[in-house]
């Protein structure tokens, strides 16, 4: 938002203002900082009794307060916080802000909804506001983060906390085609927000543009973007940036591996883990269960649930893209009494942030992967219901972390196959700390409804197309999974198999190349074995066959008669009654992705030598060497024939806080 024009003379004033609370912030971080590796002491009893401002030339220290006043902030940063209802810090923040404000590495931990967005925001902005940053400056802080929707989030929080400071920020995000408008704008931004993918894009792609001025990174999800399936993006990207730099990482799952943190060149960091004494890893408002359900009940309990929770927010998390599609496409056609959305990674950025802006307004069921398990911060989720298992702890905790946001209220339903059990008994180990409950449905309360799935696809055969991919790609992802104690399709009968195809109302069971009975059946073989399998009583053994893996990264498979249709049986575990789980004492207070993995293959990025900003004043461009090492500005103004005209030190560096290439995504 354009700060409003000031007269000349009113605009000088200004920055006479800001110079001399500039000066007086510095000397108050620096004289009122926190010891390293100190932790802030516990609230004083008359915390929060708000700041008496400290006197001029006094600095107290700042590792005890617990308002955004007491800290050294601007006070444009302090009047946006306030007008956005921030006054006093969460934990995390309480925590990390006096390490980050003075200028320190922080490697930030705290559960999901606590605040963490904050905790690196207000140092990014604090940092470039006393640094003097402005547009001809270039990118002076980069914020890393694994979805477009998390990226779209974190610049909707920054533009609310730097307002009222003149940065130019953008989220720099979206499909393959959007790059090239954004390349006129990326050079201009002081604040980029973005995906580890999109920025090496512009790092291979985008004439000119430097990052050589960095001051400041920042990986959210930190542990998921240091993972593998960022491990390239992520290793350009430190390449092309200086190593002297302050770097802060946040996670609710922190990485603790000394080699993924010496990836991003910590310096001496402040290890901020405010819930690892706490007894459980996620939200003390969190009330957790799971059910044991066989896999051809799935769709039958989560019908179930819905019609008992027809008043309630809900957040579904399915394995993949397919299963998302089909369950909301058909449930859709079923109409069970409350508005159903779908979010996946396969839709555009612009109809992603539509559908997370509908659904944080309104009461509906959201069908989605794993793209809204992290980060995301939707308002009021009533219920997380895991319809397939998560594939770790980790993306337990973020899925069921999406409820029960900032001391709120909120509840999450996995449900577990018998086979998956291992899983349960993983959440449950002691060190998980995850409080969570054993429910039984009741098999009365369960409403069948293959049948009435199997009557839609007759009447729209496309939907049997979209079903057939949906039972191929979620066998697929659980056969894809690391976790063999927890995932392991050879578990499952043939029979199974075919039973759960039935529940996805298809009339016959999808061929699965990369399951057979026995190695190396032929096609033949396999409708033969039916015929036998039809009279034997024995269960034919589920061979997972290796030598056909290619067909996993083959396109959809094509259908083929496997077994024949099995209607599903109610199974034992459904005898005991389902308890509050399915009937909710109360209207609810109760929420994937694939990550946004960025698929393309990054070329080796030419070693480029950092470039300078020569447009920086004279006298505050910090230079670096080869090595990223910073060279103090003078020394380095010394080292070149000062030709150059001395710049007005008075010239202004800042322009009114807009928003660039985001409305370019936006526009995708
Ligand atoms: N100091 C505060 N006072 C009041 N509300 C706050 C404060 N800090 C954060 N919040 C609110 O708490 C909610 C969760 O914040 P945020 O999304 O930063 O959590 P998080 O820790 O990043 O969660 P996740 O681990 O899921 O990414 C947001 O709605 C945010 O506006």
């Amino acid at each position: 938002m354009r700060r409003p024009q000031r007269r000349r003379g009113a605009a000088k004033q200004t920055r006479l203002e800001e110079a001399d609370e500039i000066r007086l912030l510095n000397e108050w971080i620096e004289a009122g900082k926190p010891l390293p590796g100190t932790k802030a002491p516990p609230p004083s009893k008359s915390a929060g009794a708000g700041p008496s401002p400290p006197a001029v030339g006094e600095h107290p220290g700042y590792s005890a307060c617990t308002l955004f006043d007491e800290l050294p902030l601007s006070q444009m940063t302090k009047d946006a916080l306030r007008k956005e209802g921030f006054t006093k810090m969460s934990e995390i923040q309480r925590a990390a802000l006096p390490h980050a404000l003075c200028g320190r590495d922080v490697l930030g931990a705290a559960k999901t909804g606590s605040g963490k967005t904050l905790a690196f925001v207000i140092p990014v902005i604090e940092k470039l506001y006393r640094e003097r940053w402005g547009p001809e400056d270039g990118v002076g802080c980069i914020i890393l983060c694994p979805t477009n929707d998390l990226a779209g989030q974190i610049y909707a929080v920054m533009n609310k906390v730097g307002k009222l400071h003149g940065f130019s920020a953008g989220v720099i995000v979206g499909k393959r085609k959007g790059i090239e408008m954004e390349k006129e704008r990326v050079n201009s931004l002081n604040i980029l927000v973005c995906t580890p993918g999109r920025l090496v894009q512009h790092f291979n792609e985008t004439p000119n543009f430097d990052c050589s001025q960095l001051q400041i990174l920042v990986l959210d999800e930190a542990d998921q973007i240091l993972d593998h399936g960022f491990k390239s993006q992520v290793d350009a990207i430190i390449s092309q940036i200086p190593k002297v730099r302050q770097t802060l990482l946040f996670s609710a799952t922190q990485t603790k591996s000394v080699k993924d943190l010496a990836r991003v060149s910590l310096r001496d960091p402040e290890y901020i883990s405010v819930h690892e004494e706490a007894k459980t890893a996620t939200p003390d408002t969190l009330e957790q269960y799971a059910m044991i359900v066989p896999l051809e009940q799935k769709l039958n309990m989560l019908w179930s649930f819905i019609k008992r929770h027809l008043n309630s927010k809900t957040i579904v998390f399915l394995s993949s893209v397919k299963q998302v599609k089909f369950v909301f496409e058909i449930f859709k056609k079923l109409r069970p009494g409350i508005p159903l959305k779908c979010m996946h990674g396969r839709m555009t950025h612009v109809v992603q942030q539509a559908i997370v802006a509908d659904f944080n307004e309104s009461t509906s069921v959201l069908f989605s992967t794993d793209i809204t398990s992290r980060g995301l911060d939707i308002q009021n989720v009533d219920w997380v219901v895991q319809v397939d298992c998560p594939e770790s702890i980790d993306n337990y905790i973020h899925r069921v972390g999406r409820t029960a946001r900032y001391n709120k209220k909120g509840k999450s339903l996995m449900f577990l196959c018998p086979e998956e059990e291992a899983m349960l008994e993983k959440l449950k180990a002691t060190e998980s700390k995850i409080p969570i409950h054993i429910r039984k449905p009741k098999a009365e309360q369960l409403e069948q409804i293959s049948q009435n799935i199997a009557s839609v696809l007759v009447k729209f055969p496309n939907l049997q197309q979209l079903g057939k991919r949906a039972f191929v790609t979620y066998l697929k992802s659980v056969y894809l999974q690391k976790d063999k104690k927890v995932f392991d399709l050879s578990r499952f009968s043939a029979e199974q198999f075919a039973a759960y195809a039935a529940s996805l109302g298809l009339p016959v069971t999808p061929t699965i190349r990369f399951i057979s009975h026995k190695k190396n059946v032929s096609k033949k073989d396999m409708v033969d074995l039916d015929k036998k399998k039809m009279t034997s009583s024995s269960k034919p053994e589920v061979i997972i066959n290796p030598q056909v893996n290619s067909d996993l990264n083959k396109g959809e498979e094509d259908d083929d008669i496997l077994y024949p249709k099995k209607k599903p049986t109610a199974d034992a575990n459904m005898d005991d009654g389902l308890d509050d789980v399915l009937c909710p004492k109360e209207p609810g207070t109760d929420t994937n992705t694939e990550p946004e993995k960025v698929i393309e293959l990054v070329k080796p990025l030419k070693k480029k030598k950092l470039k300078i900003n020569v447009h920086r004043p004279v006298g505050t461009r910090v230079k670096y060497d080869d090595e990223g090492n910073a060279i103090p500005p003078l020394a380095s103004v010394a080292e070149e024939v000062a030709s150059e005209p001395i710049v007005h030190k008075d010239k202004s560096l800042f322009c009114p806080f807009f928003y660039v290439a985001y409305s370019l995504a936006s526009m995708m």
